[in-house]
């Protein structure tokens, strides 16, 4: 349902416009050519109903009846990860489609304990991950920080074991976040309010998000906000429901991470052109857009911002200003921050008069 064209200059300006991503799951960036070869190096045998070759894959999908049929097999995709050097590939490959996406920093999660309860060490998961964080940075110039999630269908006890387990990685400013994933619906945030404490009293500086309203209601969010004392929202779709939340979104300038290609592919919306973003950006309630688990959902970071350009049609200046205040909402320095709005503002003034 494209209503806007996507002209040849916009295009060109969306892939050069400097983008933040803050919502993409490393272990859903598992593109399936990858999970085959790596289930054969690691020789694991996938369950049967697992779809048998990357066709099948692609079949599968594009079929996922809700949040929790998707992460069935988010699970299963992710078994075939077992060595350092695995959760190298898989970020490396990552970076380097972000890379060519224009995507000049991201903020990613992972999940530990979605490893760790299939006896593989956390420090095989930080270390690889780290490791291509860095050469990445190397490589490409970006720059790139670590968020880790806890599982909200595993009790608090486990998320409180996992804090400790990663307690000197964030000590050494290796880990930059602490974010809340899984089934939504069943575990509301108050489950979790000691885990965020935890993380809170003593790292200070840590980066706080959860998922929250992409499922559940607009409560889930304000709880969100109330008990675990988050700065940012990833997805919150459902905070168009409360304008008391909105006008507290706005007021407060808290990022919603939105992802619309994965709310269409998980049956939140049929088309990208039904969520609120423009109500969003009407409101002044800031957003960026991402891909949450490209390789599930069929786009990358450019993909989402095409989507949204050709259902919304924003203008160069909409665009700058959405890339701005994904700049705001990230969590690197002050000094990267302006080094990022400064290459916006580049690419803005490029443009002008040919968008
Ligand atoms: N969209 C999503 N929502 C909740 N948990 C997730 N884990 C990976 N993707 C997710
Ligand atoms: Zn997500």
């Amino acid at each position: 349902m494209s209503v806007y064209e996507c002209s040849e200059h916009m295009d060109n300006f969306l892939r050069e416009l400097p983008k933040c991503e803050h919502h993409v799951h490393l272990e859903g960036t598992l593109e399936p050519s990858l999970l085959f070869n790596l289930a054969k190096r690691n020789n694991i045998t996938l369950p049967d109903h697992f779809p048998p070759t990357i066709e099948d894959c692609a079949v599968r999908y594009n079929n996922f009846a809700d949040l929790q049929d998707f992460l069935d097999h988010y699970y299963i995709g992710m078994s075939v990860l077992i060595q350092e050097n695995d959760f190298y590939d898989l970020a490396m490959e990552y970076f380097t489609k972000a890379h060519a996406d224009g995507c000049l920093h991201s903020e990613v999660f992972f999940d530990p304990q979605g490893h760790v309860e299939r006896g593989i060490s956390i420090d095989t998961v930080v270390e690889g991950f780290n490791r291509a964080c860095k050469k990445a940075n190397e490589l490409f110039g970006t720059t790139n920080k670590l968020i880790m999630c806890l599982l909200r269908h595993l009790p608090a006890e486990s998320g409180l074991k996992t804090i400790q387990d990663a307690h000197k990685y964030y000590e050494s400013g290796i880990l930059h976040g602490l974010g809340l994933d899984s089934s939504e619906k069943p575990f509301p945030p108050h489950l979790f309010t000691e885990c965020y404490q935890a993380v809170k009293d003593k790292f200070p500086d840590v980066g706080l998000t959860a998922h929250a309203g992409e499922e559940g209601d607009h409560s889930f969010v304000s709880h969100s906000l109330d008990l675990l004392k988050v700065s940012r929202i990833d997805h919150g779709v459902n905070s168009q429901h409360s304008d008391e939340l909105l006008a507290r979104l706005a007021a407060n300038q808290t990022m919603l991470s939105l992802c619309p290609l994965s709310n269409v592919k998980l049956q939140v919306v049929k088309d990208v052109r039904e969520l609120p973003i423009e109500l969003f950006f009407n409101k002044n309630v800031p957003f960026s857009i991402n891909s949450d688990d490209p390789a599930y959902f069929g786009g990358y970071i450019l993909d989402n911002y095409r989507a949204v350009h050709t259902r919304f049609g924003f203008t160069g200046e909409q665009w700058s200003k959405i890339a701005m205040n994904g700049i705001n909402g990230s969590w690197c320095d002050e000094a990267r921050k302006q080094e990022l709005r400064d290459q916006v503002q580049a690419v803005h003034d490029k443009y002008k008069g040919l968008i």
